[in-house]
């Protein structure tokens, strides 16, 4: 593992309030780091608070206490569903382009060029370019959805549930399109998922999250197979295949 740290989140407190409720505290002390070129795994039950953290790392969690330090340019979600996300009214030519409109100084070729180089990157042929957003399936959408972090030159990704969405092929598949970049591209991933053999099979390290507290941190093999907190090990029991 690189000693090279892309992310500290250090001493993390967050809130919500909604009109009328109490300030309700969601993020409890949570600190971490993720290293570069390492997938760091978030995994927890349903309302733990991982999607609150991932949003927290963007700037989108404003009623919050401690630190969140970036150590790298640009860094970018790949959501459950990147379906909203993606312009309806824009063909994904367009709408991978964009990015480059705005922040590169390449000309129409070479922006062209990039889009079409990135396109095949991410495992679809250069016909893709010219169909729209509703034109594609879960796993294509979310192969865009990459394609639209890796062209603005993140290095850095918070997958927030990436592959839950998909059946159980198709996940396996863009789990491998996510390794394979990684590794070419030496890509540092926080990977947030509830489930834990999707997390065994992705990640190099884990963070386990129970009610806005991290409660076991390690390498994944030591986490597996020697759970130190009962959360933990009752996670893994209720999850037989891994
Ligand atoms: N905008 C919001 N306003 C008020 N409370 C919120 C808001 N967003 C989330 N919460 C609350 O914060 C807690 C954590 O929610 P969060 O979405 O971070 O959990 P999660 O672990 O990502 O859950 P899931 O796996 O179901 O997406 C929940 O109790 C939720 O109700």
């Amino acid at each position: 593992m690189s000693d090279t740290v892309v992310l500290e989140v250090r001493h993390m407190n967050s809130f919500y309030k909604d009109p009328g409720q109490k300030r309700q505290q969601v993020l409890k002390d949570v600190s971490f780091v993720v290293h570069q070129g390492e997938i760091l795994g978030l995994v927890g039950e349903s309302g733990c608070g991982k999607s609150t953290l991932s949003k927290a790392i963007l700037g989108f969690v404003k009623d919050y206490e401690g630190e969140i330090i970036h150590h790298t340019k640009n860094p970018q979600m790949v959501f459950q569903d990147p379906f909203s996300s993606l312009n309806p009214g824009k063909k994904i030519g367009w709408i991978l382009e964009e990015p480059l409109r705005h922040n590169s100084r390449a000309g129409k070729a070479e922006r062209r060029q990039q889009v079409e180089n990135m396109i095949e990157r991410v495992g679809l042929t250069r016909d893709y370019l010219e169909r729209y957003p509703r034109e594609l399936s879960g796993g294509q959408r979310q192969r865009v959805s990459i394609a639209i972090s890796l062209i603005q030159g993140s290095r850095f990704i918070i997958a927030d549930e990436p592959v839950s969405a998909l059946d159980v092929t198709i996940q396996k598949q863009i789990m491998e399109l996510m390794i394979s970049l990684q590794e070419e591209m030496g890509l540092s991933y926080l990977f947030i998922s509830h489930d834990l053999n999707v997390i065994y099979q992705m990640c190099d390290r884990v963070i386990v999250m129970k009610d806005g507290q991290i409660v076991e941190e390690g390498e994944i093999e030591e986490v597996y197979s020697h759970p130190k907190h009962p959360y933990t090990k009752q996670l893994l029991e209720s999850s037989m295949e891994w």
